[in-house]
């Protein structure tokens, strides 16, 4: 074991707690990882235990502190004290010890009793522990792991001393949920996993759903020395614009059609019902408003007029909306393929036109997973990844965005079919509750707004009530790290992005001042005038 750092106290106040006694000078964080030895069953065991709570039982009395003219080292010369005067009381709750039949934690259904001497467990130890990389012993490299996502290291250690590994597989499959107030860093946090899962190890297959434009500066992963592998590979990074993004009119369902044109009457309903499901057993897939027009009224009549209304409103919100087209739409073999990474640019449809076009492509990606799963011909035969920045805006708790229902789905049931989803968003309150829970795995950033706070404590279960204690004090870029990729949380501080960060706030100041300066250069309307320049109507015009 490590020098020890402290002596074991008594049990705390909860069945998985103990009390230990540590002096000033080891400066122990809340956050900590320490262990301790204990035989389970006659085997020693290396138990870790995260430190929840620390207090001064012992300093230099408040009196003597008083006067901030007098430095504390002066009081204690004075009082004849040596430099173990201050004594810490630190809580501590055990995660366990590791058992590498399971690699996972199992309890040692016991606590270290009084006199136990406690230690800062070591870096290694925790590199291999902490996360849910199934090593089969609880000290090794990790580094020379295969398909693992290098995101920081903790944050109560020095930069990089205890560095944090996730299984790609694991948050790819359960699926995952970065959730962070505005600014604290989700998308950074968002483009370092996506640098990893583009390394040569790994080479993804992802799909970015991208509402604000914030992830150009990807398309610097290509070429970049650091992607590339020894047999050539380097990713690919396809961007996909608004221009681009089509819906066949053909692949809506009728629940989307009713809900695009606005509560259609019973009779209405009835009677686009019937034509459209004739639409859809027609041979060719490529038909449009007018065909269907025609096919109603072939059915019901020219002169009747729920197909006049119909057709008044088909024209007004399908016709008309360049996003859907009888025959062009998404094609899949463009945007999937293992070691490409597609952007698709959202930034000037409306909120509508990339729910729908989301909606429309999830289906058809699920619907070729499940494909590939169950033996049938299909044109994706890998698994899948996608990300949805402002995730709340496709899975929303109100439950009135038509792509929350393919979204449940797939959460729910697409880890069988290779479809993970990562859902980014600043309003954890506002994400379907249902989609949230289903994310295995949880990075949680700064929140400070409490609705936000309580949803992620109901359904990031796996976060223990004393790690989300230290949500609302996280600066930028630091984060806890929990669930299925984890076999305990951890509080991290994320890494530098190797691609450079484009969707930092501006400047505001230094963008006035410089556009200040600018302007001080040009030289003004009337020096313009003077040299016989500008649209001065000025002397000249006299002339
Ligand atoms: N791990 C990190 N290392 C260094 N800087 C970081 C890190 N994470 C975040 N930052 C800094 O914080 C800023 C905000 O991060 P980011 O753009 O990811 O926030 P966000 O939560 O996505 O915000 P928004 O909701 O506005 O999109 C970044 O521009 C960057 O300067």
């Amino acid at each position: 074991m490590a020098d020890p750092i402290g002596t074991v106290a008594g049990p705390g106040d909860g069945a998985n707690e103990f009390v230990f006694v540590a002096p000033a000078e080891e400066s122990i964080k809340t956050g900590e990882f320490v262990t301790y030895t204990v035989a389970v069953d006659g085997t020693d065991r290396s138990v870790i235990a995260r430190v929840t709570n620390r207090e001064l039982i012992r300093g230099l009395p408040d009196g003597y502190l008083a006067d901030p003219g007098v430095g504390p080292e002066t009081v204690a010369a004075t009082l004849g004290a040596s430099d173990d005067t201050e004594l810490y009381r630190l809580r501590a709750t055990v995660v366990g010890y590791y058992d590498t039949d399971m690699t996972t934690f199992a309890n040692p259904r016991q606590l270290p009793r009084p006199g136990t001497p406690i230690a800062i467990a070591p870096d290694r130890q925790l590199e291999t522990v902490l996360p849910n990389l199934g090593c089969a012993t609880d000290s090794r490299d990790v580094t020379t792991l295969d398909g693992i996502a290098e995101v920081g290291w903790l944050l109560n250690r020095s930069a990089g001393a205890t560095t944090v590994h996730l299984p790609i597989e694991e948050f790819v499959s359960t699926h995952l949920a970065i959730l962070a107030a505005t600014g604290s860093g989700k998308s950074y946090t968002a483009s370092v996993l996506i640098e990893e899962m583009m390394q040569p190890d790994a080479r993804a297959s992802l799909l970015v759903f991208d509402p604000h434009g914030e992830y150009d500066t990807l398309a610097e992963m290509q070429g970049a020395e650091s992607f590339q592998g020894a047999d050539g590979y380097e990713p690919d990074v396809v961007y996909f614009d608004p221009d681009r993004l089509h819906v066949r009119i053909s692949e809506l369902t009728i629940g989307d059609v009713m809900a695009i044109l606005d509560d259609p009457s019973n009779r209405m309903q009835e009677r686009l019902a019937s034509a459209w499901r004739a639409m859809q057993r027609a041979e060719s897939q490529t038909w449009g408003v007018d065909e269907l027009v025609a096919e109603m009224e072939r059915i019901y009549g020219a002169d009747d007029p729920s197909v006049g209304a119909l057709e008044w409103r088909l024209r007004r919100s399908i016709q008309r909306n360049a996003l859907f087209d009888p025959e062009r739409n998404v094609p899949l073999d463009d945007i999937v393929d293992p070691g490409q990474c597609t952007v698709l640019q959202m930034d000037t449809l409306d909120r509508w036109n990339q729910q729908l076009v989301t909606t429309v492509l999830l289906r058809r990606l699920y619907r070729e997973r499940l494909d590939a799963v169950r033996g049938r011909e299909s044109s994706i035969e890998h698994p899948l990844f996608a990300i949805f920045e402002e995730g709340h805006r496709f899975a929303p708790s109100g439950g009135d965005a038509p792509s929350l229902g393919i979204m449940r789905k797939i959460t729910s049931e697409g880890r069988k079919f290779g479809f993970g989803l990562g859902i980014v968003s600043q309003r954890p309150s506002k994400i379907d509750p249902d989609v949230l829970s289903q994310c295995g795995t949880q990075v949680t950033m700064q929140i400070n707004n409490p609705a936000d706070q309580d949803a992620i404590e109901q359904s990031v279960e796996a976060a223990g009530e004393d790690v989300l204690r230290e949500l609302p004090g996280l600066t930028p870029g630091q984060a806890i790290v929990s669930g299925d990729a984890m076999n305990t949380p951890a509080l991290i501080q994320v890494r530098e992005r190797l691609t450079s960060h484009g969707a930092s706030s501006r400047e505001v100041i230094e963008e006035w001042r410089e556009a200040y300066d600018r302007r001080r250069e040009e030289p003004s309307r009337s020096e313009l005038a003077d040299f016989g320049g500008g649209e001065s109507t000025g002397p000249q015009s006299l002339d």
